[in-house]
């Protein structure tokens, strides 16, 4: 059975009701910024993150971001997670960065000596894996951050987009570099440019997206595969993680040295080793992630 670490005792019945899961478990107090992202641990090795401002359809505010950094943060360092999903909860999983928020700023010197939004990058850090769990709204910001993200499962009923052309500004935290090499130029340019929303099928046959599962079964079917990549080595799926990474930064032969290496440092480890003999014994291996 999944044990549930809440770390909020306010708003978690109203946060669930109407998401796309059921609340199981304990809870304990917590600062007002713990309420913005809620994250359950699953004895499965599966940390589960709810993004938690459902009045706000999970516009991404500075305060939300900071706290999925630092709940990822914590999933990177507990040896006893393995892999993450983020959901969102209500209508959205998350209708993009907070407008009125940013709505605020004055001016590029305000915006540039800040460096408004770089904390983002918390999510392409992580080591572990992360699958998004997509429901409803996933636009702007969210669409990025779905992006920012390893897989992605959408539930039937989810509409992306990058609708900031229609604010008078840009994608800004990697829409127009991840959305070319998900879809390909041509679509990437029309749903930037159009700021049009794309269907889930839509999004799954271009390839943004990795499957499309029937609505309100996104976060179990977004948990089983988080919890089939939970069940390997972990140190052995961040570097595979890592590897694929790379791909979209390297040329193609340096991409396959890059991936040689870490072929040749999985030698280093003892679950290479339990793996491949626990492949001659006809056994399964006991992973000791190490
Ligand atoms: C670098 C990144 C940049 C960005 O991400 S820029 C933002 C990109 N995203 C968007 O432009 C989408 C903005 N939202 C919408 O267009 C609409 O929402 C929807 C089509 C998603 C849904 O429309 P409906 O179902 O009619 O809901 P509702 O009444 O518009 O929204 C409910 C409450 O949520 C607030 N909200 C929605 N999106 C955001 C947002 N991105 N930032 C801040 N607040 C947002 C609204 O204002 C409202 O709140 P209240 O009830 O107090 O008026």
């Amino acid at each position: 059975m999944a044990l549930l670490l809440r770390l909020q005792t306010r708003g978690l019945t109203n946060a669930l009701r109407g998401s796309f899961r059921s609340s199981r478990g304990l809870s304990t107090a917590a600062s007002a910024e713990d309420d913005l992202v809620l994250l359950e641990r699953r004895d499965s090795g599966v940390a589960v993150l709810t993004l938690n401002r459902p009045k706000a359809l999970n516009a991404l505010s500075d305060g939300l971001m900071r706290a999925l950094a630092e709940k990822l943060r914590q999933v990177d360092a507990d040896s006893s997670l393995k892999a993450a999903v983020i959901t969102g909860t209500g209508k959205a999983f998350a209708a993009g960065a907070d407008i009125k928020e940013m709505h605020s700023r004055e001016g590029y010197s305000d915006v540039r000596g800040e460096n408004m939004l770089a904390h983002w990058n918390s999510v392409s850090n992580t080591r572990k894996p992360i699958v998004a769990a997509v429901g409803g709204f996933a636009l702007g910001g969210g669409c990025e951050l779905a992006m920012a993200c390893d897989i992605i499962i959408a539930s039937e009923d989810a509409k992306f987009g990058q609708p900031e052309i229609k604010l008078g500004t840009i994608p800004g935290v990697g829409g127009t570099q991840r959305l070319i090499r998900a879809v390909g130029k041509s679509k990437a340019m029309e749903w930037i440019l159009t700021g049009e929303m794309i269907s889930a099928q839509e999004a799954e046959r271009a390839g943004l997206v990795s499957r499309v599962v029937p609505a309100g079964t996104v976060l179990e079917e977004a948990v089983k595969i988080a919890e089939k990549i939970a069940s390997f080595s972990s140190p052995v799926v961040q570097l595979a993680k890592e590897c694929v990474n790379a791909a979209e930064e390297t040329s193609l032969a340096e991409g396959i040295r890059f991936e040689r290496h870490l072929f040749h440092a999985t030698w280093g480890l003892d679950d290479r080793r339990e793996g491949f003999q626990a492949f001659s014994e006809k056994r399964q291996p006991t992973w000791k992630h190490r």
